[in-house]
């Protein structure tokens, strides 16, 4: 694992703009595409300007959600939605790039839906993501992943769905750890001192917290922090 601390929220847009160049270039080049997890949250804000100033060919990206609201892709609580509005004015990605939740149906159909739809991205059942860009709340949880909850044990499921999400709203579908774990590269962006609290229990009394299960076996893990987000380290 990799700490990163930088002075504040400009620097942390700036740092994560040179990995996201840096890994889906060595993607591409590799193989041809870059499969990238989003999140939503405060991440939506720092790739809205961390993404402009990335140098890709953005035809080969492949972009999915770590996390994502079982709600229309037009209500504001829409993590692809709000993707669509305050990204693809400005980034030459087309909408047919993002793996996307199906509209209208529970979230167990959209979990399976979106289990299928990755099947099919991935070109098999081994969903191998380049980059997860991950956000952690301030109860430690990430993507859809809550301190205490079952679907913290699923062993199974590559994609789960939830229906008591403590995070409004309560139904969501998220990776699972075995995706999580099974990426190449996961990063956490986080600024502010509201989380730095969390950041400590975490990274340096090592509690067992959702976010501080995320632990890529054959991957890289980055925590970017800003000095709020860094005070207790
Ligand atoms: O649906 C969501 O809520 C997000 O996808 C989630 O995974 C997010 O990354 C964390 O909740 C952190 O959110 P904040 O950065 O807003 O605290």
């Amino acid at each position: 694992m990799t700490t990163i601390k930088v002075n504040d929220e400009q620097e942390l847009i700036n740092k994560l703009a040179s990995y996201i160049e840096k890994i889906s270039n060595d993607s591409i080049y590799n193989r041809g595409k870059f499969y990238v997890g989003l999140s939503g949250g405060s991440v939506v804000k720092y790739l809205k300007e961390s993404l402009p100033k990335v140098d890709t060919e953005w035809s080969e990206w492949v972009l999915a959600f770590c996390d994502e609201r079982v709600v229309p892709e037009d209500n504001e609580d829409s993590t692809f939605g709000t993707y669509k509005k305050e990204l693809l004015p400005n980034i030459p990605l087309k909408e047919s790039q993002f793996v996307t939740i199906k509209q209208g149906v529970t979230a167990k159909e959209a979990a399976d839906d979106y289990t299928a739809k990755l099947t099919k991205a991935f070109g098999g059942d081994d969903f191998k993501f380049d980059l997860l860009l991950l956000g952690m709340g301030p109860d430690g949880h990430t993507c859809s992943l809550f301190p205490g909850h079952p679907l913290l044990e699923e062993k199974d499921l590559k994609v789960a769905f939830i229906t008591d999400s403590p995070k409004p709203p309560p139904e969501r579908i998220t990776l699972t750890y075995p995706t999580i774990n099974n990426a190449r590269n996961c990063i956490f962006a986080i600024s502010g001192s509201g989380k730095a609290d969390m950041i400590k229990r975490i990274l340096k009394d090592k509690e067992d917290l959702p976010a501080g299960r995320v632990k890529p076996g054959a991957g890289a893990l980055y925590w970017i922090l800003d000095e709020g987000a860094a005070t207790h380290l």
